[in-house]
């Protein structure tokens, strides 16, 4: 589905990626793991072209999008679900949803059937503003934004942080879901190594902007964990 070579991404002057390489294969959920600053958030930008500069390229289903626009990565399938959410607090839960559908190349701006099934509480609460939800609502809203696009690919940066342990849960519970049941391909930053040996089935680790090891997630082993992430 994704296919990332040779990527160098930099913001100004701050060379930030090096050299990355990354193999995100239809179906699958592949995880991108490291420390704090150390690029996975970078990754994920890349992915969307909103760093300031990058080289390398990035291919989807064949096709190199990576000096392509934004806009016309988000219609060719990729939805992202940015860390810190990016809600518009403004805006109603409706209106939060709708804004992912303007990437749809049909036309069509509407709530997708998936959402009130993944999500209730989001059509029984559509008036309220985005502001004045709490943290794992809205990140039940901005994987409905991400979703109302129609995605094939979706990129997920660190959903579960900030959220208290019981949505965790709930999230989880939905991208697994989103890729077992709805067969969506599934990039994820993600912090706890549980639920990524529980769901992915591959992974990339970063260390200071460059592929510190990578494979199929049986190959994640107790000490790449305590190399490359402990603090
Ligand atoms: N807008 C920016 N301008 C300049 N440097 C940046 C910018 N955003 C991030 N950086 C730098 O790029 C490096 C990688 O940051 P990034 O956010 O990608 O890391 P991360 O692995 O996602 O960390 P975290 O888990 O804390 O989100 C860090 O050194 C950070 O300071």
């Amino acid at each position: 589905m994704l296919q990332m070579s040779a990527i160098d991404s930099y913001y100004g002057r701050s060379h930030v990626l090096q050299g990355v390489a990354l193999e995100a294969p239809a179906g699958r959920i592949t995880a991108v793991l490291g420390r704090n600053g150390t690029g996975k958030t970078t990754l994920m930008k890349t992915i969307m072209g909103l760093t300031d500069r990058m080289s390398g390229s990035i291919r989807l289903d064949g096709t190199e999008i990576g000096h392509e626009p934004t806009f016309r990565r988000a219609r060719a399938g990729i939805g992202y679900v940015p860390q810190g959410r990016e809600i518009i607090p403004d805006f109603t839960i409706h209106e939060n949803i709708l804004m992912g559908a303007f990437a749809r190349t049909d036309g069509r701006i509407e709530v997708p059937a998936l959402v009130p099934e993944l999500f209730p509480y989001l059509p029984e609460n559509y008036d309220r503003r985005g502001g004045v939800l709490s943290g794992g609502q809205q990140q039940q809203l901005a994987i409905a934004r991400a979703l109302a696009a129609n995605p094939k690919l979706l990129l997920l940066d660190e959903p579960s942080e900030g959220i208290q342990p019981s949505i965790v849960e709930e999230i989880h519970a939905v991208i697994a879901r989103l890729n077992r049941e709805h067969g969506l391909t599934v990039i994820l930053v993600e912090q706890n190594i549980d639920f990524v040996r529980a769901v992915a089935h591959g992974f990339v680790m970063l260390e200071k902007g460059r592929i510190a090891a990578c494979g199929p997630i049986e190959t994640l082993t107790d000490d790449l964990v305590h190399r490359h992430m402990a603090v």
